[in-house]
């Protein structure tokens, strides 16, 4: 029996998100080569121009490059005596397909995708520094939610704690409950045991606002794992995995929480480096006339992200293959920056059958998802060890603050802060809200 191409266990997608996680072991990356018709070679848009020894170039210096991905020199921390291997040629990129795109700021940009811009090197170093204190320090502050809150009392500064006491210990939620809640919640986990189903929900484009709501109605939130125990502050800003900005978004029902009508405000930094990047693209280029072509003509001015996913990944973590769909507008861009360590991005269609393009997403790099782009499966299956680049090591006149956040991501650490627009200019609710 044949597979079935669109069977997500075995789908172009699927293969690609194994073959770029495979660790042949826990610390050494091998990544065999993957046949093209599977996936294309990745795409580093970013690197430096020079080859084939190019300086500076971090992602290189680690034994990665762009066109082959079985790295022809381990990571240094990795090397082993007497094994080393030549480095070899980089290889030419295949831009086929590629359109490179002049911005209106000057900078570069290439669609990768259908409606998918990527903008390397949009920030500069103290920009990507900056930027990190901000998702460390500021982007986990309350009232936005984070993902620590369903099984932890997570201090109200948590990166302040982090700072000053590392090494207290924070209790998990259940060690508060009482033997009724515990009955009641070990009873609901024997309920929902087995892995989770994968929930294709309908776009809430479709689905419109009224129905998104009753949804949500009554959603009561995650429920608290009895299997935790006590963690330091230390330990627990490492599992950190998201911070959420703007309207709040419900993980479990794919959707966006509207039972308070006023959102919390996304900050406003972002959403003005968000703003400019969609003014700096012509539009023109990207959409080619075509039938189905989204209303970009009023982005430049009326493009304005209410929420957003600070996700915080681990050189472990992954992140599944997915399509952004819970937004009301299911065009309008969404902007995603990357801090810290590479990854693999891989950037799909609309199906799962069809095979991924990995994008290698370096420090400060940009991705814009638009148009049709909005409806394509996308993932992070591989945060790239070694790659963290120079600046973001300690340096003398680096605050307390800054040098902290420096500690954390380079233990291995990517953050990718993105940002999107729910509501469309001019949404009215529906005057069944008034009550
Ligand atoms: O980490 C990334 O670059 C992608 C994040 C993403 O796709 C999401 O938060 O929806
Ligand atoms: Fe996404």
């Amino acid at each position: 029996m044949t597979a079935d191409p669109n069977d997500t266990a075995h789908s172009a997608f699927r293969l690609a998100e194994k073959h770029f996680k495979n660790r042949a072991t826990p610390d050494f990356p091998a990544l065999k080569d993957l046949p093209l018709s599977l996936c294309a070679p990745v795409l580093d848009l970013s690197r430096p121009a020079h080859q084939p020894q190019p300086l500076n170039d971090e992602v290189w210096d680690a034994g990665w490059w762009g066109a082959s991905y079985a790295p022809a020199v381990p990571p240094p921390r990795f090397r082993r005596k007497g094994k080393e291997r030549a480095r070899g040629e980089r290889p030419e990129q295949d831009l086929a397909g590629v359109a490179m795109l002049q911005l209106k700021d000057g900078r570069a940009g290439y669609v990768v995708a259908e409606g998918c811009i990527l903008i390397p090197g949009y920030l500069a170093p103290p920009a990507q520094e900056a930027l990190l204190l901000t998702a460390l320090a500021e982007y986990t502050l309350p009232p936005n939610p984070l993902s620590l809150d369903t099984h932890y009392r997570v201090p109200p500064d948590l990166f302040a704690a982090y700072l000053s006491e590392p090494d207290t210990l924070i209790a998990p939620r259940h060690y508060e409950f009482d033997e009724a809640q515990r009955i009641q919640l070990e009873a609901a986990s024997k309920a929902t045991k087995g892995p989770r189903p994968l929930i294709e929900t309908a776009p809430a484009a479709t689905l419109g606002y009224d129905e998104v709501k009753r949804r949500n109605a009554t959603w009561t939130g995650d429920a608290a794992s009895l299997k935790l125990g006590s963690k330091s502050v230390a330990a627990l800003i490492k599992e950190l995995r998201w911070a959420n900005l703007g309207w709040v978004y419900q993980w479990s029902t794919k959707s966006y929480d509207f039972s308070t009508e006023t959102p919390i405000p996304f900050p406003v930094p972002m959403k003005d480096m968000c703003r400019a990047v969609v003014a700096s693209v012509p539009w023109a280029e990207v959409f080619t006339a075509d039938e189905e072509e989204p209303d970009w003509q009023a982005w430049e001015k009326d493009y304005e992200p209410d929420t957003g996913i600070v996700n915080y990944y681990q050189l472990k973590d992954t992140l599944m293959a997915h399509v952004d769909r819970s937004e009301l507008d299911p065009s309008r861009p969404l902007i995603s920056v990357s801090l810290g360590h590479a990854c693999i991005f891989l950037l799909g269609t609309s199906s799962r059958a069809d095979p991924p393009r990995p994008v290698l997403l370096r420090s400060g790099d940009v991705l814009v998802m638009s148009g049709r782009g909005r409806q394509a499966y996308h993932g992070v299956p591989r945060i790239l060890e070694g790659t963290l680049p120079a600046h973001f090591q300690e340096r003398e006149g680096d605050s307390e603050a800054m040098k902290g956040a420096k500690r954390w991501v380079q233990a291995g650490a990517r953050v990718n802060v993105n940002a999107r627009q729910v509501f469309p200019p001019g949404f009215k609710m529906p005057a069944a809200e008034v009550n």
